[in-house]
């Protein structure tokens, strides 16, 4: 179990005190995969910097089944160290060596025998689905590839505790979907818990048990997935909540779309502000031959702007008909997303 005890931190720089924590209280239970939610500078990845000892609280204590690990010498904390794995946003990889050998690597530095350096990889590669690419260098390697040697570089020391930092914000939404799958089988595996720090709502979604939302240094809300989604509280909570809501409304949108429209092709155009008013739609159609018939659209006024989404149905062409198309409608800065 881990417990972090009113968790202070503060960065002095020259332009001020920076509370990138502040009082933060929370329990994780072992074998629990929990997320930790906020938008940009909440303070999420200070916060399992601290539970790894990377950043040093300025106070407060991180209760590692029952033991303060702040207090740890360095010898002892290194070792504590190496029960936690962590996975990063951008892999860091290391580029010079092969899959194989960069999952090796944390078994080098603990000076693991070659013979139980090689089974274990092994064991690995084939629990992340990587079998054939052993002798591959990351950049022959997909996003998805190159997350999967993360994750198995990480567990290479039969952590208890894997710590994700925005594991999935560099990949497409169906690799993503894959690389959750991935985790949440390992944490079933392996028993292994999971702290997902995220800044999409998805991710939380899709895995977590828990969830605790943090915004300007602060747990403002933390409760079961379930319990959050039905029942948001704090401002915040409610637009991750709403945000992800509507998004779950477009596919589903779409996907009806693609029923009653079953011909030709179906672009949703986002207008900016700047383009908005601007008769683009009759132009292109002065331009084509092709049918295009307006399915649905929206204007949407801010405070201080305007803009807009239009979903159109192309109708009588080829691909690369439609591929000009939507050439035309870039041509014209507008957002095309084929549905
Ligand atoms: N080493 C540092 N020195 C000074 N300020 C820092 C340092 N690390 C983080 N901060 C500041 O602390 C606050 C929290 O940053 P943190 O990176 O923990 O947030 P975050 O929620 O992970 O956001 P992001 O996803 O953008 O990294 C921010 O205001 C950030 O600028």
């Amino acid at each position: 179990m881990i417990e972090l005890r009113h968790i202070q931190k503060v960065f002095h720089t020259p332009k001020g005190d920076i509370h990138a924590c502040q009082d933060v209280n929370l329990t994780i239970q072992t074998g629990e995969i929990f997320g930790v939610i906020g938008y940009s500078g909440a303070g999420k990845s200070t916060l399992v910097r601290i539970i790894n000892q990377l950043e040093k609280q300025t106070s407060g204590e991180v209760m590692i089944d029952g033991e303060d690990i702040s207090l740890l010498n360095p010898k002892d904390l290194r070792k504590k160290r190496t029960k936690m794995g962590m996975i990063f946003q951008h892999f860091n990889l290391l580029w010079s060596r092969t899959v194989q050998k960069n999952i090796e690597l944390p078994l080098e530095i603990a000076g693991v025998d070659k013979e139980i350096r090689k089974k274990k990889t092994r064991e690995l590669i084939e629990l992340v689905g990587l079998q054939g690419r052993e002798n591959a260098y990351p950049s022959e390697l997909s996003g998805g590839q190159k997350q999967r040697v993360g994750i198995a570089r990480a567990l290479a020391n039969d952590p208890s505790l894997l710590l994700c930092d925005e594991a999935t914000s560099a990949l497409d939404p169906d690799t993503t979907e894959q690389i959750l799958d991935l985790l949440k089988d390992i944490n079933h595996k392996l028993g292994i818990t999971i702290i997902m720090i995220t800044h999409q709502m998805e991710v939380v979604q899709k895995i977590c048990h828990r969830v605790a939302v943090m915004s300007e240094g602060k747990v403002v809300e933390v409760g079961r997935v379930k319990d959050i989604f039905e029942h948001p509280q704090h401002t915040v909570t409610k637009r991750f909540v709403r945000d992800i809501s509507s998004k779950i409304d477009d596919d589903k949108q779409n996907e009806n779309l693609k029923k009653i429209y079953p011909n030709g092709i179906l672009l949703r155009l986002t207008f900016d502000e700047d383009i908005s008013r601007q008769p683009i739609v009759s132009r292109v159609m002065k331009e084509t031959t092709l049918d295009i018939s307006i399915v649905s659209g929206n204007l949407t006024n801010t405070i201080d702007s305007s803009f807009g989404v239009l979903i159109v149905n192309v109708l009588g062409g080829t691909k690369q008909d439609y591929e000009n198309i939507i050439q035309k409608f870039q041509d014209y800065h507008v957002i095309v997303e084929v549905i």
